[in-house]
């Protein structure tokens, strides 16, 4: 189940998404203290970071973690932790504590288990998850054809992150676990563009998880997933 929301721009959409979180995560710390969140990379979420590091709010008490990540060090180009340390965690949100889900390891297996240890002990279900959708209908690093692709989005994994190889991912990944991602209080896909309403609408009219794996999160998540998407 989903709720679609459309903008007329992409500036409109990064404000009223960044209020929606911001009120999710204040609520979340006047519940029970502290709250979490975990976001996306890639080219998409840039303006929505920059409007949420700018809300008021108590950002000592917020978590931040990747959904996913790339295997690659901090200044490398592609990291997605660069992403968000640079258009997020600024601002109010400077003071939020970041969890990171690329570890200096051997191997993305490697780094994965201490990722597990560390990002992936956060409490359950995050607060507030913020996924977003590659053209070949990838979320997450759930990529078509990934190693450990039917690990990822089976309920019964208890590793919170997984680390997946495919053709279309460049990089080895990490990402955490389907079962981790689709409970969020807030559980938000932010897509923009002609394509990538096309590749959704596609996702919706089928079933088959392995050919388009953004159908879990849009057919199985516990949480109905709220869609928001600008031209
Ligand atoms: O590789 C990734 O791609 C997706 C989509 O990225 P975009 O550039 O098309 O916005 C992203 O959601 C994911 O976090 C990232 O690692």
């Amino acid at each position: 189940m989903s709720r679609f929301h459309e903008f007329a721009g992409a500036e409109a959409l990064a404000e009223a998404m960044a209020d929606r979180v911001a009120a999710t995560l204040s609520e979340a710390i006047g519940a029970r203290g502290r709250a979490s969140i975990a976001v996306s990379g890639g080219t998409t979420p840039g303006r929505f970071f920059d409007a949420l590091s700018t809300r008021p709010l108590d950002w000592d008490k917020v978590d931040v973690t990747l959904v996913d990540e790339r295997f690659v060090p901090f200044d490398n180009p592609r990291s997605n932790h660069a992403l968000v340390a640079g258009r997020l965690l600024k601002n109010a949100a400077s003071a939020a504590h970041f969890l990171p889900l690329y570890q200096p390891e051997p191997t993305a297996e490697a780094a994965a288990a201490t990722a597990s240890r560390t990002a992936g002990a956060l409490a359950a279900p995050f607060d507030v998850v913020v996924l977003g959708m590659g053209g070949d209908g990838h979320t997450a690093s759930f990529f078509p054809g990934g190693s450990h692709l039917s690990q990822a989005l089976d309920m019964g994994t208890d590793a919170p992150i997984l680390s997946m190889e495919a053709d279309g991912a460049g990089e080895p990944r990490l990402t955490f676990s389907f079962r981790r991602l689709q409970d969020a209080r807030l559980l938000i896909l932010h897509i923009e563009g002609e394509a990538k309403r096309s590749v959704l609408e596609k996702a919706q009219a089928g079933h088959e998880e392995t050919e388009m794996p953004v159908r879990a999160v849009l057919r199985r998540a516990a949480t109905e997933v709220d869609i928001y998407w600008a031209p």
